[in-house]
């Protein structure tokens, strides 16, 4: 059997010699009529297309090509369980697969794919650049070559490419670490975000919180909807509530829900309306744009002026937006930014691009902001993050105690009911200040708390009383 393989590749090999040597002593008319002959024999003889796709591209072989990146991603997911050899790396640490490595095709490794019935084969491989000579490309390229019958050469480029495209994005958006963004001038500059906060750890109403998911995911598959219906692939929530009920926590969870990066945007920093458009335009899809405390970060509201013209400060806003507006600064070196800019680039043309984007405004005094911004279609969504009650007190038992049920749940239940404490409050408590603290002492600390702050309204309440009898007196 060796022997005759021996020969026949003796006998390629001279054929190939005297092919080459017989051709070259044609005239060249008659050299190419004789190779369309060779090929349309070839061709008859090996019904097969292949398809190359190298890493590199481009004049100098500088760019990696986004087909083949795709393509590795793609047969990354078929390779660990149709290939023999196999290239393991490590994931990203924050990526969201499960498995801590990434397994794709070794070199001159081959699978067979499946698509609407036809077998379609995929061969991973690499050229050799010769060693020595100084080059910047690298010295090993590779390159994906797909191979198929010709008969089915429209579904393959027509379709099936397409699909290996599209659920390679998929795998990669699953996979990819979600951003930070923070604005600085005209500018993004991000981080990598790792929050843990999630909808199942979130305390709050779950009818509330039930049908948030549900608008979200209709939001996402809504791409055709809103195509049909020609409206921008865009939603607005406004996320309103006192401190500590959880906005920001909803904001970092619907973005690990949604699996979007955020755009913390920081009005106060924006120096005009156009720095804002610029830094607005800069988002990318599959986003979620925040301005917290909206009703703090600029001058947006009727009231606010209104107060100013007094001279007299709001109490409740001194905490946050005071810091960034103190009186007489802020004209000259503070933002320009107007109600009625912001609401234009949110209604503009340019909010469309790019699509799937969320926009999210949160504040304390919802009642402050001007019904204009805060209006169905800009702000769709209003949603309440509001004190803690029963319900949302056993969320925060279940994620800090891992507790389901406690005798103290009744009394708790009750004393819920008659004060408003909020969920960080709440959380705060439940949480061990010692290794040595259990279960009984966490809610003990509670119950404390609870009545205390039962106690302490009572006393307002009497007080805000007794102001109102001796007005009237
Ligand atoms: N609804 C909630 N579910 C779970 N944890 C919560 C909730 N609300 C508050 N917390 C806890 O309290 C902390 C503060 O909450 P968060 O920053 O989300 O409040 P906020 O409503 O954004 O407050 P502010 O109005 O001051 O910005 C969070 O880190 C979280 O641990
Ligand atoms: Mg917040």
């Amino acid at each position: 059997m060796k022997q005759a393989w021996r020969e026949l590749g003796t006998l390629m090999a001279t054929t190939m010699f005297v092919y080459t040597v017989f051709m070259r002593l044609l005239p060249p008319p008659l050299r190419d009529r004789i190779r369309r002959h060779t090929r349309k024999i070839i061709h008859y003889l090996y019904p097969y297309i292949r398809i190359t796709f190298h890493e590199f591209t481009g004049e100098n072989y500088f760019m990696r090509s986004e087909a083949y990146t795709a393509i590795q991603t793609y047969l990354s997911q078929h390779s660990s369980k149709l290939a023999s050899r196999l290239k393991a790396e490590e994931a990203k640490s924050s990526s969201n697969t499960n498995s801590p490595l990434i397994f794709s095709m070794d070199d001159n490794e081959e699978i067979e794919d499946e698509f609407q019935g036809i077998k379609i084969k995929w061969v991973s491989n690499k050229i050799t650049q010769k060693t020595g000579s100084f080059s910047w490309h690298p010295e090993e390229k590779r390159y994906y070559k797909l191979t198929l019958h010709r008969c089915y050469r429209d579904i393959i480029i027509g379709s099936y490419l397409n699909h290996v495209l599209e659920e390679a994005r998929a795998i990669e958006m699953k996979s990819r670490e979600l951003k930070l963004y923070a604005n600085s001038k005209t500018k993004w500059s991000h981080i990598v975000f790792e929050h843990p906060a999630r909808f199942e750890t979130l305390a709050m109403d779950p009818k509330k919180k039930e049908e948030m998911v549900k608008d979200l995911v209709k939001f996402k598959k809504g791409k055709e909807y809103y195509k049909k219906v020609g409206k921008a692939w865009k939603r607005g929530y406004l996320l309103y509530g006192p401190p500590g009920t959880g906005k920001s926590t909803m904001v970092a969870a619907m973005a690990n829900f949604m699996n979007y990066d955020v755009y913390d945007l920081e009005l106060t920093a924006v120096k005009d309306n156009s720095e804002l458009r610029k830094l607005l335009i800069n988002t990318a899809s599959k986003s979620i744009i925040v301005i917290e405390d909206i009703d703090c970060s600029l001058d947006l509201t009727g009231q606010r002026k209104k107060k100013k013209k007094n001279g007299k400060s709001d109490a409740r806003e001194e905490g946050k937006g005071a810091v960034k507006r103190s009186d007489g600064e802020e004209d000259e070196k503070g933002s320009k930014v107007t109600l009625s800019g912001l609401l234009n680039i949110i209604d503009g043309i340019w909010s469309a691009c790019g699509g799937e984007k969320i926009m999210i405004f949160t504040t304390n005094f919802v009642e402050k902001l001007d019904p204009a911004l805060i209006r169905r279609g800009r702000m769709d969504k209003h949603i309440e993050l509001s004190y803690c009650r029963y319900e949302a007190f056993k969320i925060l038992a279940k994620n800090y105690l891992d507790l389901e049920y406690h005798n103290l749940f009744p009394t708790i239940e009750k004393l819920l009911e008659m004060t408003n404490m909020t969920p960080a409050d709440v959380a705060e408590n439940l949480m061990p200040k010692s290794l040595d603290e259990g279960v009984d002492t966490c809610l003990c600390n509670l119950v404390q708390a609870l009545e205390k702050s039962k106690q302490d309204s009572n006393k307002v309440e009497i007080n805000e009383k007794g102001e109102v009898q001796s007005t009237r007196e």
